[in-house]
């Protein structure tokens, strides 16, 4: 299997990537020390974010004319008043431009995937079993490259899509595609939404700091194959679900210690939480079903976010005495221009605090899970690129913050490093 140059590795470092995940070594048993075999077997420093890498399908739409495009490709030219109203709320969402892996040749030999609720779970089936794991994989192996480990170091995958569930899983296939070692300990993750990107890091954490020499590739993939549909006056929250989402990829490697001259940490992750927020169940969400995947939201959902963000900060951030939210870095899911809006007003934000979640979600729209990963990249490189002292534009702390169906908020402290 190859490995890192046995020079470059201390003999520290090789101990430790050779206990990770491994059956209890014999020379435990002599130490007859249950403690000790515990310790040994658990990362010293924190979980820490070693690269990043963000993939998405060739297809550009601008959003200017995705309202001609999109009554087009539906035959829905009919429906002038609707396309009028789309064009409006596309306008609103804010969106500049999306990629997106359907294309009109795609629809004209699936032509189901057009109407508004014909049954075609079959073939929006056979497109994401396919695309989920090759868009994953572009993602995943930017992250590596970054890394500059091979990908026999990897020893754990944690890989999440709304779409694409199958046997074996996506999870599966992504890791044949990368060339994994088989002995790979793979999560995989469908069926959820928007806040996996944060909930990946929490678990990520967890499995770093608990297995020393832990490396875990953090993959998120979503393509918006499954709930593509036509329109219909009737279904606001459709149309708003085809203005705003878009298709993307992302990956993080997270790993504890990092080797001194091979790995470079970007952020450290100090903590990681979920809070279930109380009668929100209807909040945002949606069902599967043979027509595809529906989407549901309240009109409210800015407000119950705002009402709810101030307390898990608050708890997140108490030890270490950080009460002024100006004083952090941010790294937000954006979910939509108007929760960003509202975020901002309850907490009193000064507007640069939302600006790069503001940025990527102009420019690739809501790529749920991903997106969170998408904003973290950006928010590192700027902060390179203007001088920043920290990967968090120059400031120590920063929270990752993600929302989902629940209404489910997820907290992730990180601390920045020096650049
Ligand atoms: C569609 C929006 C841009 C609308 O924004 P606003 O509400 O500010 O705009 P607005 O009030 O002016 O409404 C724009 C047009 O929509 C109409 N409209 C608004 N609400 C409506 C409703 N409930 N039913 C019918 N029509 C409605 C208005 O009358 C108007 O039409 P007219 O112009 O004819 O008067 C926004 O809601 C949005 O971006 N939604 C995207 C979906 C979303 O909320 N995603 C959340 C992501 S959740 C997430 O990220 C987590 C996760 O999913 O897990």
């Amino acid at each position: 299997m190859p490995r890192l140059p046995a020079s470059t590795l201390s003999s520290t470092h090789r101990r430790r990537l050779h206990t990770c995940c491994r059956p209890i070594p014999s020379e435990f048993a002599d130490m007859g020390s249950f403690h000790d075999m515990r310790k040994a077997q658990r990362a010293q420093g924190p979980a820490t974010i070693m690269a990043i890498g963000t993939a998405n399908p060739p297809n550009l739409y601008e959003q200017s004319t995705y309202p001609d495009y999109y009554f087009r490709v539906t035959n829905s030219e009919h429906k002038q008043d609707l396309k009028h109203k789309f064009r409006r709320i596309c306008e609103k969402t804010m969106v500049k431009r999306r990629y997106l892996h359907l294309t009109e040749a795609i629809l004209k030999e699936r032509p189901k995937l057009c109407s508004y609720m014909e049954p075609s779970f079959d073939d929006r089936q056979e497109i994401v079993v396919e695309e989920v794991p090759k868009l994953a994989k572009e993602a995943a192996a930017k992250a590596i490259n970054e890394w500059g480990r091979p990908n026999s170091d990897i020893t754990h995958l944690v890989f999440c899509s709304i779409s694409g569930i199958d046997m074996p899983g996506a999870d599966y296939r992504l890791a044949m595609l990368l060339g994994l070692p088989l002995s790979v300990n793979r999560i995989m993750l469908y069926g959820q939404a928007c806040h996996m990107g944060a909930a990946m890091l929490r678990i990520a954490k967890d499995i770093a700091e608990n297995n020393r020499g832990a490396r875990v590739l953090v993959v998120s993939c979503e393509i918006t194959v499954l709930s593509f549909r036509g329109p219909d006056e009737h279904d606001f929250q459709a149309l708003a679900g085809q203005a705003g989402f878009g298709d993307g990829a992302a990956a993080v490697i997270v790993g504890a210690e990092p080797v001194q001259g091979v790995e470079k940490p970007i952020y450290k992750i100090m903590s990681a939480t979920q809070v279930t927020v109380p009668e929100s169940e209807k909040a945002v969400g949606g069902h599967l079903r043979e027509v595809g995947l529906t989407f549901h939201f309240f009109n409210q959902l800015p407000m119950i976010i705002a009402d709810n963000i101030d307390k898990s900060l608050s708890e997140a951030f108490e030890p270490l005495g950080i009460t002024d939210w100006n004083d952090i870095f941010w790294v937000a899911h954006p979910g939509n221009w108007s929760i960003m809006d509202a975020i901002e007003v309850k907490l009193g934000l000064q507007q640069e605090k939302l600006s790069t979640a503001r940025h990527v979600f102009a420019e690739y729209g809501n790529m749920q899970s991903a997106t969170v990963y998408f904003v973290m990249d950006e928010v590192r490189k700027r902060s390179l690129s203007e001088g920043r002292a920290t990967t968090g534009y120059g400031l120590d702390w920063g929270v990752l913050f993600g929302f989902g169906p629940g209404l489910t908020i997820e907290t992730v402290v990180l601390r920045s490093v020096p650049l």
